[in-house]
């Protein structure tokens, strides 16, 4: 297995139309869809990422009907993109290798297989179909702040072993600390070697999801993701505009167009947000208690429904430990806070 090129310093990967999916609650048309790809395409960004927040098959009750088929959205994608290539996120035990095949003839070119960090051993059966089907592959080891950074190295050999060509530094829940973000690059950079590339996912939740991109390029990381207007779960990922914009002061290549990553953040994405992803209270506790981004909506609903604080629901779903996937144990939460709060 050969590492995918990479022509330049670092290769920025755009998920606004996927992990922004968790903002807009599933909601994106397929005009959104082809009006985002066509200003990224022009703007220089080589790698698109399109489908449900969740990954594919997440439009379920648990976490959230789409308002337009994946499938469809993707082939969209695909219609309007030039030269940038089209990824999908999948989460095995959410989305099958049946999912990945009707992806790719949609037109995906990459997929993103996404675990919990100390899970890489769930993956191996789609990082083999994705291979088998001549995709570029990515693997995703989420909540990253959740295990040291020697253990992430070794599940990022799991994943590389089994067919991965850039293992990710996933900081769910925005929570790693520029220290800790350093650690773990180093970390899988070092396992790596020159068999696989790293790459990072950051969450703004306590604000250093560009501090800690920099680092990440410092130490050899190559592809890191970025979303337009920070469209993402939580508080948003890193910008991919201001990404573009520091890095070109840093004189670290990305092969992007900051006037045009600007133009597509203010003229297109804006006038579609549902809510401009922000570092409130309720997101600054997600990365203070190192709570999954996407559990978000889902606390501000439980919130509504059993009168209790979201903030209140989201710290308590840290110290639990909760991890993506364990969604329906939201409801557990505000129960359990609402039954505390009628006894006194
Ligand atoms: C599987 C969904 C999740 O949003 C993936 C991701 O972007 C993350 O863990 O940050
Ligand atoms: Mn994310």
């Amino acid at each position: 297995m050969t590492r995918p090129e990479i022509r330049n310093d670092v290769r920025i990967t755009d998920t606004t139309l996927r992990d922004g999916s968790h903002a807009q609650a599933h909601q994106f048309t397929e005009e959104q869809v082809r009006d985002t790809v066509r200003a990224l395409d022009r703007a220089g960004v080589e790698v698109i990422e399109v489908t449900h927040g969740d990954g594919l098959g997440g439009s379920t009750f648990n976490y959230g009907f789409s308002h337009t088929d994946e499938l469809r959205l993707i082939a969209a994608a695909r219609e309007e993109a030039r030269t940038a290539r089209i990824a999908v996120l999948l989460v095995p035990g959410i989305g099958t290798a049946d999912d990945l095949r009707r992806a790719h003839d949609a037109g995906a070119e990459v997929v993103r297989v996404a675990t919990h960090c100390t899970e890489a051993d769930v993956s191996p059966q789609h990082f083999g179909v994705a291979r088998e089907l001549g995709m570029e592959t990515v693997g995703f080891l989420m909540m990253a702040h959740r295990t040291p950074p020697e253990d992430l190295a070794k599940q990022a050999r799991i994943m590389v072993d089994a067919g991965c060509q850039c293992p990710y530094v996933t900081d769910s829940a925005g929570a790693l600390l520029m220290h800790e973000a350093r650690a773990r690059f180093e970390a899988l950079v070092a396992e790596v070697g020159d068999e696989a590339w790293v790459g990072y996912h950051g969450h703004q939740n306590l604000s250093f999801g560009v501090a800690n991109s920099v680092i990440a390029a410092e130490v050899g990381v190559k592809e890191i993701d970025g979303s337009l207007c920070a469209l993402g779960a939580g508080s948003g990922n890193s910008p991919t505009e201001v990404l573009a914009a520091v890095f070109d002061r840093l004189g670290i290549s990305t092969g992007l167009d900051v006037m045009a990553l600007l133009d597509a953040a203010e003229d297109v994405v804006r006038p579609y947000l549902h809510r401009w992803p922000k570092m409130d209270r309720n997101a600054i506790v997600q990365g203070w208690a190192g709570v999954y981004s996407s559990f978000l909506l889902h606390a501000e609903h439980a919130a509504e429904r059993y009168k209790v604080p979201t903030h209140e629901i989201l710290r308590r779903c840290g110290e639990l430990g909760l991890v993506g996937g364990q969604e329906d144990m939201i409801i557990d939460v505000a129960l359990e806070l609402a039954r505390g709060r009628e006894q006194g």
